[in-house]
């Protein structure tokens, strides 16, 4: 028996034979079992007794969940035992890069979604974060605002900050630590979701569309997912500055997030019902759009999202050095970098039906609405609808949950340094991250990889459209 097999026995059943490689922990009673080490999350020892706790499914169509497998290694010595234990965890963490027993600061909203939050932590994700030998500091908002009111005055001696809501609690959370005294230390407490809001973008963008409704995935992230840098947003208006981290959305584009709120009960369909009532009025947006291009090619964009994903990405987003632009290394904010006056915007002349504009590719579990969005461009991309027939329309829509509209000659898409909208009538929204502001004068710049997220990839798990044949 080599040193990394270790013999247990199960209750009352015969014995199961443990072994590890550098990649997975095998099972064997019988029928073997694999664990990818990833999932490996804790063992628990006395003497020779084990606890191994990790995250499988018991078949293959099931969802994930917490495995404690329980036995007594009978003959082997302490010595043999601890040895065993002590280089599967260091496999399981160290050697992955990732620390052990992580200090969470955890936001929960009893409110998001359908209000299930609480139940969903306390049920699923806690247990789980327990079995890894994290330790947490929770909080339950109590009031909108609230978010934003702990995330700008909290102590940055934590290694994640868990977000059990939806996307509008992240919106909370990035502009409170705009406004934390530290604020670029701040925005090095990589952030991760655990989706129970209704629009849990982010969740989709971090875990995939396969994973990114699974609180369990969301857990195993928040134990063992490494920190990528993502590019945020200034949305500047009336030279008040927010921080928007997903999308800002005019026409009808604004229609999903706008006069849906009483809709809560249909869950995301709202988001759909929104959109089909904009394209039944069909008008188009009065404004002038214009923007500092970086790129126009739809092909490159598309070769550029294929180089990164293949690259081993985490290693790279994890240097900070390797992505904050000069003069992010100070603690405060970085300033503005854009204004109306600069030479070099490109205005756009042809009448619009919707701007959409962003980061990441998702910003709702029916809407890839940025295939191609990089987390650390330093770009902003922006989908922007020339007011064409209802059918073409109809068609792009058709294609939007995977993100086909992008390969559609009709649709303009633009990745852009800053972005600037004046209104041409004074009536509208536009809606930031879901939240509504005025119609008014607005700038939108990128700031290069000021935040940070938990991810098991290193890059936005969306599966971009292929390109048409
Ligand atoms: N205790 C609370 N009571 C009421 N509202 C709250 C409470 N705590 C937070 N909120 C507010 O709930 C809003 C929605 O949160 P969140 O987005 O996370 O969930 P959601 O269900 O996905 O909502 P949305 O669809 O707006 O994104 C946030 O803007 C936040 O300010």
């Amino acid at each position: 028996m080599s040193r990394r097999d270790l013999r247990i026995r199960v209750g009352t059943k015969e014995p199961t034979t443990l072994s590890y490689t550098d990649k997975e922990l095998s099972i064997a009673n019988g029928r073997a079992t694999q664990v990818p080490l990833r999932q490996v999350i804790g063992v628990q020892r006395s003497g020779r007794s084990l606890e191994i706790s990790y995250i499988g499914r018991k078949k293959t169509a099931d969802p994930l969940s917490l495995t404690k497998l329980v036995g007594t290694a009978e003959d082997a010595e302490d010595d043999i035992v601890d040895a065993w234990v002590t280089t599967l965890l260091h496999l399981a963490y160290e050697g992955m890069g990732v620390k052990r027993g992580r200090r969470l600061k955890v936001v929960i909203n009893p409110h998001g979604g359908t209000k299930k939050g609480v139940a969903t932590f306390n049920k699923t994700v806690e247990p789980i974060l327990r079995a890894a030998g994290c330790s947490l500091d929770v909080i339950h908002t109590t009031r909108p605002g609230h978010a934003y009111e702990i995330s700008k005055t909290m102590s940055l001696d934590y290694d994640v900050m868990v977000i059990v809501s939806g996307d509008g609690l992240i919106h909370e959370v990035l502009n409170g630590f705009a406004h934390h005294e530290q604020p670029i230390n701040a925005f090095r407490i990589p952030l991760a979701p655990v989706p129970t809001g209704t629009g849990n973008g982010l969740s989709l963008n971090i875990l995939g569309m396969a994973d990114g409704f699974d609180v369990c995935a969301a857990a195993l992230n928040i134990v063992k997912g490494l920190p990528m840098k993502i590019d945020v947003l200034s949305f500047t208006q009336n030279g008040k500055r927010t921080i928007s981290f997903m999308s800002q959305a005019l026409g009808l584009a604004a229609d999903l997030d706008i006069g849906t709120d009483h809709l809560r009960w249909m869950g995301e369909s709202r988001f759909m019902f929104g959109f089909l009532r904009g394209l039944i009025q069909f008008k188009p947006c009065p404004i002038e759009l214009s923007y500092k291009v970086a790129e126009l090619d739809k092909e490159k964009m598309f070769d550029a999202l294929q180089k990164r994903r293949i690259k081993d990405t985490a290693k790279d987003a994890t240097d900070p050095q390797a992505l904050h632009e000069p003069g992010t290394e100070s603690t405060a904010l970085p300033p503005l970098k854009y204004s109306a006056t600069d030479e070099g915007w490109t205005v756009v002349t042809e009448p619009l039906l919707y701007v959409y504009a962003g980061k990441g590719p998702y910003v709702g579990r029916d809407l890839m609405t940025f295939p191609v969005s990089l987390p650390d461009d330093g770009l902003i991309d922006i989908a922007a609808q020339p007011v064409s027939s209802r059918s073409d329309v109809l068609s792009n829509l058709g294609g939007a949950p995977k993100g086909e509209h992008y390969w559609r000659p009709n649709l303009k898409y633009i990745k852009a340094h800053a972005y600037r909208v004046k209104p041409l009538a004074p009536k509208g929204a536009v809606a930031v991250d879901g939240e509504v502001f005025p119609l008014e004068e607005f700038q939108v710049e990128a700031h290069r990889g000021l935040a940070t997220l938990l991810s098991p990839y290193g890059y936005y798990a969306a599966e971009p459209p292929p390109r048409p044949t």
